[in-house]
């Protein structure tokens, strides 16, 4: 279960305010979060990541207060708990796809399992370019690479920031579907942003900023 209540936020002094809608999702429970651009969405995405720090409120997560964990404790909980598909995926730039999905597994002490690597990249329509330098992926490939990425380690939280921005009909409509399959097989929550009026269909519970 996630609650958050009175997330309050400003980038700096004189900024502006931000003051978040409270939460409660449920295991299991997807959300997808609505607005316009700049009202915050990303910042709340952030925020739940434990990326940036709000000024004030709470973030529980099975009846654990995140936001009085030190600096180091927030690192290890996202390392461990939190999958995040960011709008622009972060790669290691020399490696190959696989390479980095190896990285990632290495990273997390996740163990490598070569017939899961290779079903995810297809629900994604990207297992061509497994051996390709990710550099060499169109941007719409990269975002399916940067979720292969977020969702490899099996996260009980996944934060996925515009996923199908770049994408076309087919392949947006492949990485909801993938991003809810993953989200119900591992018991993981799935909280996405989006200005995406194509993918609100496919969601029951919408958190309006
Ligand atoms: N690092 C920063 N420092 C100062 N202001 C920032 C910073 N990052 C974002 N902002 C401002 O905060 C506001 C909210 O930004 P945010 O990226 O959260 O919006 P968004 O709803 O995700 O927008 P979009 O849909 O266009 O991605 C914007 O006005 C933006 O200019």
């Amino acid at each position: 279960m996630i609650h958050t209540t009175n997330l309050t936020f400003q980038y700096d002094k004189a900024g502006e305010i931000f003051n978040f809608p409270d939460m409660h999702i449920n295991n299991n429970e997807s959300v997808i979060i609505l607005g316009e651009s700049g009202i915050g969405k990303t910042t709340l995405l952030q925020i739940l990541a434990l990326l940036l720090t709000p000024k004030k409120g709470s973030i529980i997560i099975d009846d654990i207060e995140l936001l009085s964990f030190s600096e180091k404790q927030k690192d290890k909980y996202r390392k461990d708990n939190i999958g995040i598909v960011f709008q622009k995926p972060l790669f290691f730039k020399s490696l190959t796809l696989l390479e980095n999905i190896q990285a990632k597994l290495l990273f997390s002490k996740t163990p490598y399992n070569a017939l899961e690597i290779d079903k995810i990249l297809t629900d994604l329509n990207i297992l061509p370019y497994k051996h390709k330098k990710v550099t060499a992926l169109s941007e719409g490939q990269k975002q399916r690479a940067g979720i292969a990425l977020a969702i490899i380690n099996k996260p009980s939280i996944i934060l996925a920031d515009e996923p199908t921005s770049n994408l076309d009909d087919v392949n947006a409509k492949r990485v909801i579907s993938l991003l809810k399959g993953a989200a119900a097989i591992n018991n993981s929550h799935l909280i996405l942003v989006t200005h995406d009026k194509r993918i609100i269909p496919e969601f029951e519970n919408i958190v309006a900023l």
